[in-house]
């Protein structure tokens, strides 16, 4: 991760800040009430079952739709209304938009002419490494084609934020691979903060450095994944050993073994073997129990 720039008082400056936000479609609420700050040079994992409201998040962060309440900040300003951002930030969304008439040669100009900040090299590598014809209709190529293409226009960008959109999925396993890598790469060396969305969370583990989790359009974790993994432990112990009920994410009962996900650091009953959970581990917990208590140290992270 790039080191996140600093204000004038020392606190990490912002990149996303949420304050009440909701967003509803007609009369259902696809986000609501969520409060959430992600600092700049962070790589945060945005994720949630379907139709949690993480493509709807990432629409309105790309000014692609306005908030229906709260506030909405992007790099310290509103998305939508100030123009300046659309060059400062890039968006893949979930359904990759391009022109389909046009080569891959074409779109990688179109991105030249569109982008003062252009970086060719980086554009032009990523196509590369897919061993994709410049000269093929865009039309023509294959999903994870595409997606690569995407991936290319929104890195050549050279923008300060990115929010990908499950840019993954379709993806075989040496590509994703390949472009994770590139990607957290290029985030490195430019400090540039990301922000992505996946059902993979395997894809998260070591690179995605904060968090959000939401579940039907509430935030339910948000903050450094650190700090989140540090508040947690992972009991693995024979049935019947004692919990404390205030501290309970999820127990499950396999033949006569327990194992509990806990939101503790401090000491536990005896007799249990305590871990810190892996990210998979704890995401999962949360996402089995939805009825599990929200936990967001994001707020007080940053002076937002
Ligand atoms: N254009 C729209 N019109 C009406 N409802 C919508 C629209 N887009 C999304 N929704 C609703 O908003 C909720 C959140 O959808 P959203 O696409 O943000 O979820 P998601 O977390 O990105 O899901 P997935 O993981 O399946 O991509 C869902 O209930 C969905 O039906």
């Amino acid at each position: 991760m790039g080191e996140p720039r600093v204000g004038d008082d020392g606190t990490p400056e912002a990149a996303l800040v949420g304050r009440s936000l909701g967003r509803r479609y007609r009369r259902r609420w696809a986000l609501r009430d969520c409060d959430f700050v992600i600092p700049t040079g962070a790589v945060c994992g945005l994720v949630g079952p379907n139709g949690s409201g993480k493509s709807t998040l990432l629409t309105l962060a790309a000014g692609l739709r306005q908030p229906s309440e709260g506030e909405l900040r992007v790099l310290g300003l509103r998305p939508g209304a100030d123009a300046e951002l659309r060059e400062r930030t890039a968006f893949v969304a979930q359904d990759k938009p391009l022109y389909p008439r046009l080569t891959v040669a074409e779109t990688l100009r179109l991105g030249r002419e569109l982008n003062p900040r252009w970086d060719q090299r980086t554009a032009v590598g990523i196509v590369e490494q897919g061993r994709l014809p410049m000269d093929s209709r865009i039309g023509e190529l294959s999903g994870g084609q595409r997606t690569r293409v995407a991936l290319a226009l929104a890195l050549g960008k050279r923008a300060e934020l990115l929010l990908l959109d499950e840019p993954m999925s379709d993806l075989d396993p040496l590509a994703r691979h390949q472009l994770m890598g590139t990607l957290m790469g290029e985030a490195a060396e430019h400090g540039t903060t990301v922000v992505i969305s996946t059902h993979i969370l395997s894809e998260l583990d070591g690179v995605a450095d904060h968090l959000l989790l939401v579940d039907g359009g509430r935030v339910r974790l948000a903050g450094p994944t650190e700090e989140i993994l540090d508040a947690h432990r992972l009991l693995r112990g024979a049935e019947g050993l004692p919990l404390d009920p205030g501290t309970i994410v999820e127990v499950r009962r396999t033949g006569r073994a327990t194992t509990a996900l806990v939101r503790t650091n401090g000491p536990v009953a005896d007799g249990w073997q305590v871990e810190t959970p892996s990210l998979d581990e704890l995401l999962l917990a949360y996402l089995r129990s939805p009825e599990a208590a929200s936990l967001n140290t994001s707020r007080s992270e940053v002076a937002a």
